[in-house]
């Protein structure tokens, strides 16, 4: 894969970390998403909702949820998908598909408990005058938990392992016509991309390196200088401190530790935590619940 990484720009100094915006001054983000009034864990796919059937509390979800939205809603534009009942891991809608500008590639969801979320998700995108690319049924394809762009490499970052098909990349490829990187997750633990690894703006990288398998860390060496690396330990990455949403110049999560939020603030990042315990019990956290509609032009970022 052909990316030049020698435009990568010189480390800021430490001395003068300042916060920044992840989109221009005059764009706010466009970000989805499903309000957990069906949520629930009443199926297991992932370690997270072992032993965790019925263990939701829905009022204390709804509080994590509100308050969520209400920090992101200060910066950016919020729509919203229609909850449907039965469907309780809607609520993650990163999941939903991968958008740019106005095209969708919708997700084809691996597990049996999700397939029935696709319809609508298909509704909303195109009631919101998206055109649905075509995507082969056999090609499981789990959307923007498994596929994170990436602005300053103007690329998309891929997982798979789990959910995903290895097949994916080159298909989103040739949708996008853009480079699709594939990283292999190796545990199960962080089943999706989104759940340890965050591109960040100015080409910086969080991620938790035990995650991938070795030559997926070798893709990423290749492809990010190491002052533009910020890898992280197991406990961060176990409260999903990857699992981060940057919009309007701040990031937002579900918890960090002191370190951590030490070296995003170097790195010149405003890390916000809010907890988000009840979702974690399903296997998502701040990014999960979130679904950026991703513009490459500004006409369409509104
Ligand atoms: N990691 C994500 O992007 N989404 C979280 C999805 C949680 C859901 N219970 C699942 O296993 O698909």
């Amino acid at each position: 894969m052909a990316t030049d990484i020698s435009s990568a720009p010189a480390p800021r100094s430490k001395a003068t970390p300042k916060p920044r915006s992840s989109a221009p001054m005059t764009t706010r983000d466009r970000i989805v998403m499903c309000a957990p009034d069906h949520y629930c864990v009443d199926y297991v796919i992932n370690p997270w909702m072992e032993h965790q059937i019925g263990q939701a509390d829905l009022a204390r979800a709804r509080k994590e949820w509100d308050a969520l939205r209400s920090l992101l809603a200060q910066r950016a534009e919020l729509l919203f998908v229609r909850p449907e009942p039965g469907l309780p891991d809607m609520v993650f809608t990163a999941n939903a598909g991968l958008a740019f500008d106005r095209t969708v590639v919708l997700a084809r969801f691996m597990t049996e408990e999700r397939r029935p979320e696709e319809p609508f998700f298909q509704a909303f995108f195109e009631a919101q005058g998206f055109s649905v690319a075509p995507w082969p049924d056999e090609i499981p394809f789990e959307g923007a938990g498994d596929a994170l762009p990436d602005a300053k490499r103007e690329l998309i970052w891929c997982g798979h392992g789990w959910r995903t098909s290895p097949e994916a990349p080159p298909l989103l490829e040739a949708i996008f016509d853009r480079p699709a990187v594939s990283l292999r997750l190796v545990d199960p633990r962080f089943y999706h991309l989104d759940t340890c690894f965050c591109p960040l703006s100015d080409g910086w990288l969080m991620y938790y390196p035990g995650a991938f398998d070795a030559e997926s860390l070798e893709t990423i060496a290749r492809l990010a200088p190491p002052e533009r690396r910020l890898e992280i330990q197991l406990a961060d990455a176990l409260h999903f401190a990857c699992n981060a949403v940057e919009s309007g110049g701040r990031l937002i999560l579900n918890e960090a530790s002191a370190g951590l939020q030490h070296r995003l603030r170097e790195a010149g990042f405003e890390p916000m935590l809010t907890p988000l315990g009840e979702f974690i019990k399903a296997g998502g956290a701040a990014k999960c619940l979130t679904l950026k509609l991703n513009a490459t032009r500004m006409e369409e970022a509104r």
